[in-house]
């Protein structure tokens, strides 16, 4: 090799060391560009490409928009102007646009030009786009299977399902409202019977549960394949164990009320019966210890005519294309989900990929027709659009928040609006407007958040003294069983909730469960000895398929009554506890303090979120829009700096995906 050449790939290699070292660089990216480099000959830029890739992919992206590269991609990555400087320098000179990121990557014999002949190569170049093979590949598989799920045209009697459905909802709309708009949901409904993908989407409280409860009745009521409503195999799921037990409760409440209305004419409380459980997406898949592969795929498909899915939100890139893969080809696929939430910690956004234009409805004129007929209901001139896409036919948006109101709920709308001023003027008309719901701790120093997370505030009740109080007292001293006392400690948890937004620093996750911690010994409302001690929340961190535990999952450490002297760790899934002994555990952390992303799924009568000092890369609207709207009854927002809300506000999480495209191809 070119001497020249050599030194520029030792000089790249050491930039990304020391960029590894500084922590702006994940291990993992340095090393896969060091492999990459002894796949063949590598220029030194595509060493630089493919760090920046991986580490981009363990941010959440799918891809690398070569036009990003071309750019200075210190601010998307949080680096400082001489390190990337540094780097560039390293490796030589870099083409100056995407098109000539372009021409070099086509060239090298680690990237496969989709088109070209493939040499199963680790590297795929899409367009404008460079991926890590398993992410294209990821990307194609549910770009395909979308596609033909929404393009699938199911032949529906309209006046049978208007028949239903007006016994399914209630009367009319709310007349309070000026313009009540259609009922979205009704919609919802229809639109699902007719293809075999359905996406409702919708903010808290709009109902998505409420809706999808009566589209299951629905599909019973006009089930006619073999075995009729009882013959129709419907599995429900969700991200987490909190979130997939709280869609069945959900169903199931709407089910039961649905068969009191109904009486005789379908016997909705058997088929729910049937039914079963809802699970994780990783035991419905069938999850194995250390790998990444399922029992069920495209070979072994799961054995269901319907699938339902809460919190798609959190369904990252690589699960959703093995649910796609191994979701049986005549099977309906039901997403539910908001939106605007935060996407998942892994790589994608797939469910704001495919709602990116579900506001504005683009409804054609077919699904007009049938909507009128079916619903009764007129879909607003602004949704229609005469050559709207398929996917479009196939997503409906949720737009009335029934739960949601009040100040909490203006709030929401002004984050997700990006309206910093509205928030603010929300935010300031503190409790003389809003009562105990919301407040803005403006200013806050730690000692208002050790307050806060201890005692809770005026009229919003307890922090986390109450649980502790219940557990110091044991169960003979509320005269209950274990078990009944192991559920009251943990309803009582459930109370309030403390979020950060970061991890690091005196306003992050590790320095506010040390505070507390400390602050909660002093008090004497636990006594801190070693990791284990009685009380300790933990959150789960990897799954554990020995202990059944999952990552996400939370859970409160207790004696356990049949060893005295040993710990137990709780865990809730709706009505059913379990519990795995304390030291089998290895995976878990502290969690007085979670971060948001992390609370995804659940909700808390009392949210506090917590904002860093300083805005950050990870600071933007969805993630402040995911800690509000975990908020059921009370919200606080404890910010040390004002400023940094309207920071947050203004950015946008991005996310680097070509699923957007190729789902419209
Ligand atoms: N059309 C309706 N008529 C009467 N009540 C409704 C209607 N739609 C929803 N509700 C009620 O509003 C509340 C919120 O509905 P639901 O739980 O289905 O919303 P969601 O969108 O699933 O909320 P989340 O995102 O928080 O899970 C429930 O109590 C539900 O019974």
């Amino acid at each position: 090799m070119n001497p020249g050449l050599e030194e520029r790939i030792e000089a790249t290699l050491a930039q990304l060391d020391a960029l590894t070292e500084a922590g702006k660089l994940r291990r993992l990216a340095g090393a896969f560009a060091r492999f990459v480099g002894t796949l063949g000959h590598a220029p030194a830029p595509l060493l630089v490409a493919c760090a920046l890739l991986s580490e981009l992919e363990g941010r959440g992206h799918s891809c690398l928009v070569l036009a990003d590269l071309a750019r200075d991609p210190s601010p998307q990555l949080g680096w400082l102007d001489g390190e990337w400087a540094a780097l560039r320098a390293a490796a030589g000179p870099l083409p100056k646009n995407g098109a000539g990121w372009r021409a070099l990557l086509q060239a090298c014999e680690q990237v496969w030009p989709v088109g070209d002949l493939d040499f199963k190569q680790p590297l795929v170049l899409d367009g404008e786009r460079l991926y890590l093979r398993r992410y294209w590949r990821d990307e194609m598989t549910v770009a395909s299977s979308i596609r033909r799920r929404a393009g699938s045209a199911r032949a529906v009697d309209a006046d049978t399902v208007r028949g239903w459905l007006d016994r399914l909802f209630e009367a009319p709309l709310d007349t309070r409202d000026a313009d009540p708009g259609p009922d979205w949901q009704k919609i919802a409904c229809a639109v699902a019977l007719r293809s075999d993908l359905a996406v409702i989407t919708g903010g808290p409280g709009t109902g998505k549960t409420y809706t999808v409860a009566r589209l299951l009745a629905l599909l019973f009521a006009m089930a006619d394949g073999e075995g009729g409503a009882a013959g129709l195999r419907i599995a429900l799921a969700a991200p987490t164990g909190k979130a997939a037990a709280r869609l069945k409760q959900s169903i199931d409440t709407a089910l039961d009320e649905l068969a009191e209305k109904l009486g005789e004419t379908l016997p909705l409380r058997e088929l729910a019966a049937r039914m079963g459980a809802a699970r994780t997406l990783h035991s419905l898949l069938g999850a194995r210890p250390d790998t990444r592969s399922f029992a069920y795929h495209a070979g072994n498909p799961l054995d269901v005519d319907v699938l339902i899915v809460d919190e798609a939100s959190m369904v990252h890139l690589e699960m959703m294309a093995a649910l796609l893969a191994a979701l049986p080809d005549h099977a309906r696929l039901i997403l539910l989900g908001d939106k605007d939430q935060l996407a998942s910690v892994e790589a994608g956004a797939v469910l704001g990929d495919l709602c990116a234009e579900a506001e504005s409805g683009h409804y054609a004129e077919g699904t007009v027709d049938y909507v009128a007929r079916a619903t009764g209901e007129t879909i607003p001139a602004p949704y229609r659009e005469r050559d709207g896409g398929v996917l479009a036919q196939s997503i409906v948006m949720l737009r009335r928040s029934r739960r949601f109101g009040g100040p909490i709920g203006a709030l929401a709308l002004a984050v997700n609006r990006g309206d910093a001023e509205a928030a603010r003027a929300v935010l300031r008309a503190g409790p003389e407007e809003h009562g105990a719901r919301l407040l803005w701790l403006e200013g806050a120093r730690p000692a208002d958040v050790l307050a806060l997370a201890i005692d809770g505030r005026e009229g919003a009740g307890q922090g986390y003294r109450d649980y502790l109080t219940v557990v110091k007292a044991g169960p003979e001293a509320w005269d209950m069983d274990h078990q009944g006392w192991v559920r009251a400690v943990l309803r009582r948890f459930e109370q309030f909730r403390l979020l950060c937004a970061v991890r690091a620093g005196e306003w992050g996750v590790a320095g506010l469960n040390e505070a507390i911690e400390t602050r909660l010994d002093q008090l004497r409302l636990i006594r801190r000895r070693g990791e284990w001690y009685v009380g300790r929340p933990v959150m789960v961190t990897r799954n554990d398929y020995a202990t059944g535990v999952y990552n996400g999952d939370i859970g409160l450490t207790l004696p356990d009554p049949l060893r005295p002297g040993s710990l137990r760790v709780w865990f809730a899934d709706g009505d059913v506890i379990r519990s795995v002994l304390a030291t089998r555990l290895r995976n878990v952390e502290t969690a007085f303090a979670m971060t948001v992303h992390k609370s995804q799924g659940s909700e808390f009568t009392h949210t506090a979120m917590v904002l860093p000092r300083e805005a950050n890369a990870v600071l933007a609207r969805e993630l402040v829009y995911t800690g509000i709207t975990r908020a059921r009854e009370f919200f606080t927002l404890v910010a040390p700096n004002g400023a940094v809300l309207g920071q947050a506000i203004a950015e946008r999480t991005r996310r680097a995906s070509g699923l957007r495209e190729a789902l419209l191809a």
